[in-house]
């Protein structure tokens, strides 16, 4: 796999470095998260193929124990607020001085600088900054949150994942580690780079809600069918908008254009009134292998058991029986190849993980006692 030896230390966190983390393990990277002790439950549903070491970095030997850990790894990401590593003498200074080709990777909302940068936040707030939620909802609606999809995951796990990436290869012709500063602002920010850069193109000149692809557009929308199912369209072109307009029955001949903004309220209806003449799967007949760019809208199951889904493969199935989409993108050569036995249990890899790292057992059986370690099994499912 392409990140094959590459060792990450991964400090728990709630969920962009979490979703960080299983990304780099799904691609092969050894992944370490560092748990608090005495949890009694994993808050990571995002612990594909990661090992679980906890300890109590409130304590100087447990902030010894993580430092010995993170000098003999590639990588350390940290989910924290600024300053927490620095306080814990963790910082990128000091680990960097050990281990010249650590790459630190700090995954915070503000980013390690800026008036706002040691204030506590969540995806939300951070969508809000970046821009982009005052493009985000329903014509004459308040701004609307897409889940936590846009900055804690594309912005915030994803591109701290391409970061530290990139800094994997620049080491491997440096032979120098960095600092990676990714701020979901910023990060949210760069996935919109569309929204700013189109603007000139008049895109999104409307109020919210009334432009071509923030649902605006009759012909870029979703529309209830007759079973309380939903259809999804995005007939953008005019060639793929004939065979909208095709299969839905409609006589172009007695419909305004297209691009007539001023006659979309009234397309809009039209498509409405026609969408709930039939059920989901009907129109999903009629629209199937056409290029009208009309699609079912799918719940998470039928997502994964549609059949063009299940030919690529593009969910699986672990140990647990939990099923999730499978990495992408997909490499010819090395693909990922995610853990599918269950997740680990907090502290479950704490001896041989120390082990592994040179602690002696008699030092472990010392932090163990202490109350610095924990070392936890998991309990047999009945
Ligand atoms: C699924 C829910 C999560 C939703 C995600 C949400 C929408 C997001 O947007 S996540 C993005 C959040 N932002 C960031 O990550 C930006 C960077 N981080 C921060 O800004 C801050 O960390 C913070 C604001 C997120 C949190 O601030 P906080 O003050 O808490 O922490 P810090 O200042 O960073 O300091 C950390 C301190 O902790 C010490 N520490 C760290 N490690 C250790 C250690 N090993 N040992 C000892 N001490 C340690 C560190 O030293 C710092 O100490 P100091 O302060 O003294 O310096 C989930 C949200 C809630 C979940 C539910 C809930 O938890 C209850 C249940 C719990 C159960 O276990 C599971 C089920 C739950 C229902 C659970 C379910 C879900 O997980 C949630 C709903």
């Amino acid at each position: 796999m392409a990140l094959a030896g590459v060792r990450v230390i991964e400090l728990a966190g709630l969920a962009p470095a979490p979703f960080c983390g299983m990304i780099l393990s799904d691609f092969g990277a050894r992944v370490i998260r560092v748990d608090r002790t005495k949890v009694t439950m994993a808050m990571d549903s995002l612990a594909r193929g990661k090992q679980s070491v906890a300890l109590n970095l409130k304590s100087p030997q447990g902030v010894a124990v993580l430092k010995k850990l993170c000098i003999q790894s590639d990588i350390v990401l940290e989910p924290y607020r600024k300053g927490v590593m620095e306080k814990l003498g963790l910082g990128p200074e000091e680990l960097l001085k050990e281990n010249p080709r650590l790459i630190y990777a700090r995954l915070t909302g503000y980013g390690q600088s800026g008036s706002y940068a040691k204030t506590a936040g969540h995806d939300i707030n951070y969508l809000a900054m970046s821009g982009l939620l005052s493009m985000l909802g329903r014509s004459s609606e308040k701004p609307y949150a897409p889940l936590n999809l846009v900055a804690d995951f594309a912005g915030g796990g994803l591109m701290c994942a391409l970061g530290i990436v990139l800094a994997l290869l620049e080491r491997s012709k440096s032979g120098q580690g960095q600092i990676i500063d990714a701020s979901m602002v910023e990060g949210a920010a760069y996935v919109g780079s569309f929204m700013w850069k189109s603007r000139s193109l008049g895109l999104w000149n409307r109020p919210r809600g009334e432009n071509m692809l923030d649902s605006g557009a009759p012909f870029y929308d979703t529309y209830q069918t007759s079973d309380g199912k939903h259809m999804a369209v995005g007939a953008i072109e005019p060639q793929f908008y004939d065979q909208l307009i095709q299969g839905l029955g409609l006589d172009a001949a007695s419909l305004p254009p297209q691009m007539s903004f001023s006659d979309w309220p009234e397309l809009r209806r039209t498509f409405a009134r026609v969408f709930a003449e039939k059920t989901q799967a009907e129109w999903s007949r009629i629209f199937d292998g056409t290029d009208a760019c009309v699609t079912p809208v799918l719940p998470l199951d039928e997502a994964r058991s549609h059949p063009h889904n299940r030919e690529r493969g593009s969910f699986l199935m672990d140990a647990q029986d939990e099923v999730s989409p499978r990495p992408a993108p997909v490499l010819s050569r090395t693909p990922a190849r995610p853990c599918l036995s269950r997740d680990p249990v907090v502290g479950e890899h704490t001896r041989s993980v120390l082990e592994e790292y040179g602690f002696d057992p008699a030092h472990i059986e010392q932090l163990l006692s202490a109350g610095v370690v924990e070392c936890n099994k998991a309990k047999a499912r009945l």
